[in-house]
């Protein structure tokens, strides 16, 4: 049976008790958003989406989700890695061919746009597409009929595309690698898939499921992680997102089965001893080996903010600013709750309601 998953919205208020979105884990402010947006965008059934974000931040669930749900869900869904497929081989299994197109096309094929008719087409990295392939795929999306390699008539057909691409597309377009026409016809509903950084509320949430989906039986016992341990992933920067925690889930259930995980139990990279023992202000080291908190601008009166073009995002950088305070309390203190809320000047109630609230792991 097709999965089903209910529109968040009730009325004006976005619903917060959904932590599992069709599959995709979650219960930060900016996944409660994500998720309406979904099922907003998976009601209306036909506009193209394209999704934007880093890699690993679940773009390809995004789209299931969508296609899921929508009217189209008893049609196909059909995924296209542009960057995986070589380009001279790209033409032809998205649009097919007639027998004799070309060298080998022994028997007519149809394409996966054609297979995707009544469904979903999913073109994954398409900043990877090259520019002739681009306008053949702007035909599609104006006149919703596709010519097979070597064929002489077009035919009908009804998809809806959602796109996804870890690059910035302005500047694919901006530097003339992207057509500016594809990408408006693309983006009609921009979709952002959040870093995994910019919502470290859901990474208590995403260890426990995945331990759980890791943990071969029910009857097993479940592996654990010590507040430490915890604390050190939450410091991480995740630049492989989802994925990257996903498989380290993984490898340590697989290793360390049933046990509780110290921070010495953790690949070095992820051991975040500084901030365990640090807290606020010290980052964790990236892949390189370099700290992610980037480096105070000469006059800033923040150091450590990133000031993007765009600016800062305040709340999330405030939120961000509490989780780590209320982290090195508690770390401080021996984990005695008490004994953090009087570090902090907070009333006990007050600090359990936050660190509560915020799904901290302590
Ligand atoms: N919110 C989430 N909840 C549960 N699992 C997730 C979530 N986001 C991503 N994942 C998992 O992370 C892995 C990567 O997800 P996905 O392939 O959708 O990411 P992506 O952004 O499309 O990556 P890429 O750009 O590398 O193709 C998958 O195993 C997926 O199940």
């Amino acid at each position: 049976m097709e999965k089903s998953c209910p529109p968040l919205r009730i009325g004006s208020h976005v619903m917060a008790t959904n932590d599992d979105y069709c599959g995709m884990i979650g219960n930060s402010p900016q996944m409660l958003e994500l998720f309406d947006l979904i099922a907003c965008v998976a009601e209306e059934g036909s506009s193209t989406v394209l999704i934007q974000g880093e890699s690993g931040t679940g773009k390809e669930l995004i789209a299931r989700a969508v296609h899921d749900n929508s009217p189209r869900r008893t049609g196909h869904f059909v995924p296209v890695n542009c960057a995986a497929i070589p380009d001279e081989l790209l033409e032809s299994e998205l649009f097919g061919y007639v027998k004799g197109a070309f060298t080998g096309a022994m028997q007519s094929k149809i394409g996966r746009i054609q297979h995707a008719d009544g469904g979903t087409l999913f073109l994954d990295e398409i900043g990877d597409m090259k520019s002739t392939l681009q306008a053949k795929l702007l035909r599609v999306l104006q006149e919703r009929e596709v010519e097979q390699v070597g064929g002489v008539r077009p035919t009908k057909v009804d998809v809806r595309v959602i796109a996804a691409t870890h690059q910035n597309l302005d500047h694919l377009v901006a530097s003339g690698r992207f057509r500016e026409d594809l990408y408006y016809r693309l983006a009609v509903i921009p979709i952002i898939a959040p870093p995994l950084r910019e919502r470290r509320s859901d990474i208590t949430l995403l260890i426990e499921r995945f331990i759980d989906r890791f943990t071969r039986r029910k009857t097993d016992r479940r592996t654990m992680l010590d507040p430490q341990a915890l604390q050190s992933l939450m410091a991480f920067d995740w630049p492989g997102n989802v994925r990257e925690l996903e498989n380290l889930i993984q490898r340590l259930v697989i290793l360390h089965r049933g046990k509780r995980i110290s921070m010495k139990e953790l690949p070095e990279k992820y051991r975040c001893e500084h901030v365990v023992a640090n807290g606020a202000d010290a980052g964790c080291a990236g892949p390189g080996g370099e700290i992610s908190t980037v480096a105070a601008h000469p006059q800033s009166t923040a150091p450590g903010i990133q000031w993007g073009d765009e600016g800062i995002d305040f709340n999330m950088l405030i939120s961000d600013f509490e989780d780590r305070l209320i982290l090195e309390a508690i770390s401080r203190s021996g984990g005695n709750k008490k004994e953090a809320a009087r570090l902090l000047n907070l009333k006990r109630t007050t600090l359990i309601e936050k660190i509560k609230k915020k799904n901290l792991p302590v």
